[in-house]
């Protein structure tokens, strides 16, 4: 089944609209696993078996697995997620964007070596770099278009034929690049008033939206400006509040309270 396919499949069958973001920090860990050598691999797994049920997609952040040496960890991680909770789709956020030789390495990165369903991507250089990602169709292309941190406005505002450039991009994915259905876009939860521009933009496209929980977006003013006209449409990422919401030995419930605790604040609004 293709990432399109697989997520609004598991929106309908988990009631989810909810990602958890895997974004390992050794120091943040409960005791236990303070020494192990598999400590990065094993927290993420007891994070993902403890929330699979309250999600709609997992997201793995390449950077914390791969500034510790724990690309290894990442591969199983992913494996794991295919082999237990088979449905829910794995997004790789690695943001890649290179000149297109180069940029189909990173394809075969993302999707061959590590078996990601999608993966996060910057749309700086055009097209041709997003082409190799954008070939595979079955797999998930999610533009980076009006991100979530402070910066976002330095460049991504800047008015180019009297209009943002992010709501340029918005609109290139969505009329000239999407040629497979295979795409969505990247919007922070802490933009709330972006979120409705870049919806009207691109109709129902799939938006992954991060910046509830540490990074302070509402979940109220996302889901009432961004969901689809099925009140779906939005993968919402939370990563640091779910993950350490405890450091004690109930860390995995933790996890599920607060990723269920979001499930349902999301949904009285959809
Ligand atoms: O592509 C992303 O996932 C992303 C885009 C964006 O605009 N803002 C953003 O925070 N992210 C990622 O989403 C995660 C947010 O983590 P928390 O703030 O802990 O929920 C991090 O892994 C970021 O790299």
């Amino acid at each position: 089944m293709s990432f399109m396919q697989q997520l609004h499949t598991r929106w309908q069958s988990a009631d989810s609209l909810v990602c958890v973001g895997l974004d390992p920090e050794p120091a943040k860990f409960p005791a236990r696993f303070f020494g192990r050598d598999d400590a990065v691999f094993e927290f993420c797994r007891d994070i993902v078996d403890a929330t699979a049920e309250y999600v709609c997609a997992f997201k793995p952040q390449i950077a914390h697995f791969a500034a510790l040496g724990a690309e290894d960890a990442l591969a199983r991680l992913i494996a794991h997620v295919h082999a237990q909770h088979p449905g829910v789709p794995v997004i790789l956020d690695s943001k890649r964007g290179d000149i297109g030789s180069t940029a189909q390495h990173y394809a075969a990165e993302a999707f061959d070596r590590y078996g990601a369903d999608a993966v996060t991507a910057n749309p700086y250089l055009g097209r041709d770099s997003l082409q190799p990602f954008l070939d595979r169709a079955d797999r998930g292309v999610i533009v980076l278009c009006r991100t979530s941190n402070p910066g976002a406005a330095d460049l991504q505002d800047l008015l180019v034929a009297g209009r943002p450039l992010y709501q340029h991009v918005a609109e290139k994915i969505a009329v000239e690049w999407d040629t497979h259905s295979n795409c969505a876009l990247v919007v922070g939860a802490t933009w709330p008033e972006q979120l409705r521009e870049v919806r009207a933009i691109v109709g129902a496209m799939p938006l992954l939206v991060p910046g509830v929980g540490a990074q302070g977006g509402d979940v109220e003013a996302v889901v009432s400006n961004a969901k689809s006209a099925d009140g779906t449409g939005l993968i919402i990422s939370s990563s640091r509040a779910v993950l350490y919401a405890s450091n004690g030995d109930d860390f995995a419930d933790a996890a599920a309270r607060a990723a269920g605790t979001l499930r349902d604040e999301i949904n009285r609004y959809r």
